[in-house]
């Protein structure tokens, strides 16, 4: 009998030509949608592709609201974070939280063997692999998920490139709406920018003081939660020649501390709630501390409590508390954990 894959269907390109690869492929196949968030008309929109799909398809497509536990594990966590000062990684926490968490608690529930969707990764049975397409792979988000399910997880599109994927589906008449839609946003409930969904929830227009490393107070700020650590604009510096980035956000005192590129740098990023696949204490690897950044190599020292130091090769800009670092060995994922601070 064939096996059994739930798959997730987003209503995007990706995961459609996901589904349908995944029945080429001669598998047993159920779609679910879940509803994470609150965004007017979003889901019906949404759905209504899906079921598009599924009804093409000949599959069984279902809808699970996970709007609460979305709000709880996700959505909180995000506005929180910002509040706090530091800059957060949403989609890391959806994934270890949601997808990879009640999305395969729900793919149990329906018997089904595997959980597939279409994110640009691969895996080997043990680790998480980058996508062949390396401008689209997502491993970086799914750095925090339980390793004990990757044998479970199916990517079809690890292996793909995201144009061939739409030129995919232009080809079949009923999904070719599907390759001209707009990508979907980088955050899925954020339409805009950040700060617009922070407004709905507090007052960040709140003018306070710039600081120099030394304290001094030398401009002024439309109210910290519009910074994040490395912006260079937004923020007035009395008499600056050279550009100024924001080093450090005091959220007790509304102030942000600013400084030129040089005194931005790090070599040292302390993290916490390490995640790694294997058990290696003190190791060498390749390190990104944000999504869109290159690689640079590090040296990592694990203590007993999962919190680690990596020691920079090269120093770097932008080292922002909230966000994670995830460890790399050539097209291999090692693990991750979230920065509590550099120096
Ligand atoms: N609301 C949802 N319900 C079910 N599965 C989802 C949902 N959102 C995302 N996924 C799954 O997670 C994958 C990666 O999500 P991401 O938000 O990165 O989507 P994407 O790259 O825009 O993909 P797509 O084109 O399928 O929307 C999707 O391809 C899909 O399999």
């Amino acid at each position: 009998m064939a096996k059994k894959v739930l798959v997730g269907m987003s209503g995007g390109v990706d995961s459609t030509v996901t589904t349908k690869l995944l029945l080429d492929a001669g598998y047993d196949v159920e779609g679910v949608y879940m509803k994470l968030h609150n965004k007017p008309g979003y889901h019906e929109e949404n759905f209504k592709r899906v079921q598009h799909v599924a009804n093409y398809l000949g599959i069984k497509a279902s809808i699970l609201d996970l709007s609460k536990d979305f709000e709880e594990a996700v959505y909180k966590p995000f506005i929180e974070s910002y509040r706090a000062g530091y800059t957060p990684n949403p989609c890391a926490n959806c994934n270890r939280q949601i997808k990879f968490g009640k999305m395969l608690e729900y793919a149990d529930k329906v018997g089904a063997d595997y959980l597939a969707t279409g994110h640009y990764v691969r895996h080997d049975g043990k680790y998480i692999l980058v996508a062949k397409d390396e401008n689209k792979d997502q491993s970086y988000f799914l750095f925090d998920i339980d390793k004990s399910i990757i044998p479970r997880l199916i990517f079809p599109l690890g292996e793909w490139r995201k144009e061939d994927v739409k030129a995919y589906a232009s080809k079949i008449d009923a999904l070719k709406n599907f390759a001209t839609q707009k990508e979907s946003s980088e955050i899925c409930f954020v339409e805009t920018t950040y700060v617009d969904i922070l407004k709905e929830h507090m007052n960040v227009d709140m003018p306070g003081e710039v600081l120099d490393i030394n304290g001094n107070v030398i401009g002024h700020h439309k109210g910290y939660m519009h910074y994040t650590i490395g912006k260079r604009r937004g923020f007035f510096v009395k008499g600056a020649h050279e550009p100024h980035y924001v080093k450090e956000i005091k959220p007790e005192t509304n102030q942000i501390v600013v400084t030129t590129q040089d005194t931005l740098l790090a070599k040292k990023i302390m993290i916490e709630r390490l995640n790694m696949i294997d058990e290696r204490k003190s190791f060498s690897c390749d390190v990104k501390i944000r999504y869109r950044t290159k690689r640079i190599k590090c040296r990592v020292e694990v203590d007993e409590k999962k919190n680690c130091v990596i020691y920079l090769d090269e120093p770097v800009y932008g080292v922002a508390v909230g966000q994670a670092a995830v460890f790399y060995e050539g097209e291999k994922l090692l693990g991750g954990g979230w920065i509590i601070g550099s120096e």
